[in-house]
């Protein structure tokens, strides 16, 4: 295959970004567990709501639609934490060995956040256009494609993506 190809789908670029932010949930988890931190953290949370709000409203794109996109971004990402916690449960030899540290893996979070709402209000055009839905489906076909996530973290994809269509 050609190192590079243009993406099928113009949305290519949101589910891109948005399986780069759930590839982060692994080392939010491994930095999580085994210490008190819980999973769920609404002050953090808040934080990042408000600043990407504020990220939209500057570049001119609706701040509660940013909001809605993210709150979805985030349930997922909580959701492969306890996809990742259920497995290294049961199977505590997959746990992992070192911990990161939560706050360098947030400042990743937080540029991919930059680049995510800048995605999403780069293709308002298309995800208000009838043909979302398909363009979105095969966006992710392409990601799992080039990044061949497990199967966690492609239903994990597909539910933070639920709200980028705007019909
Ligand atoms: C990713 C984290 O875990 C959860 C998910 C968050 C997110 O997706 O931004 C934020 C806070 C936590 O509820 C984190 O703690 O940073």
């Amino acid at each position: 295959a050609p190192a590079s190809v243009a993406p099928v789908s113009p949305l290519q670029p949101v589910a891109s970004l948005a399986a780069e932010r759930l590839a982060t949930a692994d080392l939010v988890a491994a930095a999580k567990w085994g210490t008190d931190s819980p999973i769920d953290d609404p002050a953090r949370e808040q934080v990042v709501l408000d600043t990407v709000a504020a990220q939209a409203k500057q570049i001119g794109a609706d701040p509660d639609e940013i909001r809605r996109i993210f709150r979805d971004q985030i349930e997922a990402n909580k959701a492969v934490q306890r996809g990742l916690y259920a497995r290294w449960t049961a199977h505590p030899d997959q746990a992992p060995t070192t911990k990161p540290d939560l706050n360098v893996v947030r400042q990743t979070i937080n540029r991919i956040n930059t680049a995510l709402v800048q995605s999403v209000a780069d293709t308002t055009p298309e995800r208000s256009a009838l043909t979302c839905r398909p363009e979105l489906t095969v966006a992710v076909i392409e990601v799992h494609f080039e990044k061949h996530p497990d199967l966690l973290h492609t239903k994990a994809l597909v539910r933070s993506l639920v709200s980028v269509c705007r019909s």
